[in-house]
């Protein structure tokens, strides 16, 4: 069966342009179709060099697969308070079964990063020690002006010393990240109207990403028995995700829905060149339901070793985002906090 996700050519909205061309709003209609249903597709013509991803996919196998477990260990995620303070709850390495969906151990292991916070954000504060704890695994910037203890998602990020370059690759690719989620809020914006290409881009512009590196083992027979997969189904929470895979096929599956309302998981195949993408709560709520954040989930039984690379393009930590049926506004930072308390 052809896959029913769209493709969408994001390519008008990566080239500088004073106006909107028939090509923008081309890409805009495709966008506001997709988005509705099956609120997942292909985004292609996006201009990452492959030379990049490619990179970027290598170094997270290499980690996952070949790491001294001391240098998983030394980077592993804590909870807030413990490692002398700098456990933040968020940052970090998790091994298999480490994370957590709706209640089940997932069958994956990750690092994870968030933006960093900078000294003197409104933002920083909330509980951010000023404490003399200082990791001895931060040798960049980030940290070195935030002392730990760290609050809830304050802390700074974990880097691998192995395999060498890795930082300077991903930190290569957060900023293409940026970029692209920018040029895809604003399609996205277009294609809502009523001024929302204002509201897109001036709520993201200091993005509360996330990105996470995931390798997947083979979910074992009597795992999946157990009930057990290997990323539990779920709904992204923010704005857009932009997900690198390695081409492995049939692990990511995501929930369509038929004409009746009947609904079934549909593999989303890898589609060379392109990444796939799905929009999160908080866009279906500033599309005012019109928009689907499209449950997913990932069921690796092949016999290799999966990685993906999902980034997360968030709201502003302090962005402002409307209620889902009639429910007040939310500030996005504050949700984000109560889902990382909530295990998501
Ligand atoms: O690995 C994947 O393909 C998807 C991962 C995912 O859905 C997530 O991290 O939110
Ligand atoms: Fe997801």
């Amino acid at each position: 069966m052809p896959t029913p996700f769209p493709r969408i050519d994001i390519s008008p909205y990566l080239t500088p342009s004073p106006a909107l061309t028939p090509q923008h709003h081309l890409t805009a209609r495709a966008l506001s179709t997709a988005c509705a249903h099956p609120g997942i597709f292909y985004l292609t013509h996006h201009n990452l060099p492959s030379s990049l991803t490619t990179r970027v996919l290598t170094l997270a196998r290499t980690f996952f697969l070949s790491a001294p477990a001391a240098e998983k260990a030394r980077i592993r995620r804590l909870d807030v308070g413990q490692g002398h303070g700098r456990g933040d709850g968020a940052r970090g390495y998790q091994v298999v079964g480490d994370n957590v969906t709706e209640g089940r151990r997932d069958w994956h292991e990750a690092i994870d990063w968030y933006r960093p916070v900078r000294k003197g954000e409104p933002f920083e504060c909330a509980g951010a020690g000023e404490g003399e704890g200082k990791w001895e695994g931060e040798d960049g910037v980030e940290g070195r002006d935030r002392k730990a203890p760290y609050a809830l998602l304050k802390g700074v990020n974990a880097w691998p010393r192995y395999p060498e370059g890795f930082r300077a690759v991903y930190e290569e690719y957060v900023a293409r990240m940026l970029e692209l989620g920018t040029a895809v809020v604003r399609a996205m914006g277009v294609a809502l109207g009523g001024g929302m290409e204002g509201v897109f881009v001036g709520s993201t512009g200091e993005s509360a990403w996330v990105m996470r590196a995931i390798g997947y083992p083979a979910l074992p027979e009597e795992e999946e028995e157990e009930g057990r997969v290997s990323c539990g189904a779920h709904s992204d929470y923010g704005c857009v995700t932009l997900l690198l895979d390695d081409g492995t096929k049939g692990a990511l599956q995501a929930w369509v829905e038929g004409e009746e309302g009947e609904g079934r998981w549909v593999d989303v195949e890898p589609v060379e060149g392109a990444l796939v993408v799905n929009i999160g709560d908080m866009m279906a709520r500033w599309s005012g339901g019109l928009w689907k954040a499209t449950r997913h989930r990932v069921v690796h039984r092949g016999s290799g070793y999966r990685v993906s690379v999902p980034f997360f393009f968030e709201p502003d930590w302090d962005a402002r985002v409307p209620g889902r049926d009639g429910e007040g506004e939310v500030i996005y930072g504050e949700y984000l906090e109560e889902k990382v308390k909530g295990n998501f």
